[in-house]
């Protein structure tokens, strides 16, 4: 049994009167039946661990250094975001892998420093529209699976997050056919590699909302989302928890 999880990733937004959104989605979903996570910019990540407190959200990063502290202006390390309240992180996601040029390789490295703070990693995977178009989808999600995880990566460190490049901020999002294909794809491959493989979450994620969020939750293998721009706001995220919450397990 697979416990649901709905991330947000607040990619960089975010101020510190953004903590309201936190409060009113924890007053929205006492007790959701699915895991709540919101990666906030990391200068918000100790203040919305406080206020987080007990309640039903979990606060994550959304990106971690490999080296566990050293002389890396800028960077964070992973025990910096778990002694600042944090019990995720997001790593290789696309923006990253495009905007600071990581490959797999050090996405595997990030989460091998995750684990060993104690983290879980939400490792992220997904095609641009090239490599879709070209019919080359699985063969990418399959090489950035087998290179961005660690041989001892488990179910319970460790998460994936499908995001097809094309998706994200779009306003458009694959076919559900498309969505389950990738997941069927990626449990198979887990499931190969890993005694545990079929208990990872798999997470998609490109322009969920509220009114796509419950068909998506449908898809098998679909055990949750990330969500970025919808995940701002109490009003859209609320509605995405209670859609992930009412899903089929
Ligand atoms: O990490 C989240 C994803 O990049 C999705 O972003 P989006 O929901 O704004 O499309």
């Amino acid at each position: 049994m697979r416990r649901k999880l709905a991330a947000g990733n607040w990619k960089m937004n975010g101020t510190p009167a953004s903590l309201d959104e936190v409060a009113a989605l924890a007053a929205a979903q006492p007790a959701p039946a699915c895991e709540v996570l919101i990666c906030p910019p990391a200068t918000l990540i100790a203040a919305m661990a406080r206020l987080a407190g007990r309640g039903p959200v979990m606060v994550g990063g959304q990106d971690c250094h490999a080296a566990a502290q050293g002389a890396h202006t800028g960077d964070i390390a992973a025990t910096m975001l778990r002694d600042a309240g944090a019990s995720h992180v997001i790593l290789g996601h696309s923006e990253r892998r495009a905007d600071h040029g990581e490959d797999d390789a050090t996405v595997r490295a990030k989460t091998r420093a995750a684990h060993a703070a104690g983290l879980v990693a939400i490792v992220c995977v997904g095609e641009t529209e090239a490599d879709r178009d070209a019919g080359r989808t699985l063969a990418v999600v399959g090489a950035q699976l087998l290179g961005s995880l660690p041989e001892d990566a488990t179910a319970a460190d460790t998460v994936i997050a499908y995001e097809p490049v094309w998706a994200i901020g779009a306003g458009r999002t694959p076919t559900l056919a498309q969505i389950g294909e990738v997941h069927d794809f990626l449990r198979a491959e887990l499931t190969a590699r890993f005694a545990d493989g079929a208990g990872f979450r798999l997470l998609y994620g490109g322009s969920v909302k509220p009114a796509n969020a419950a068909e998506i939750f449908a898809v098998a293998n679909v055990d949750g989302a990330l969500v970025g721009g919808a995940s701002l706001k109490a009003q859209d995220f609320g509605p995405i928890v209670a859609a992930l919450s009412a899903a089929p397990s």
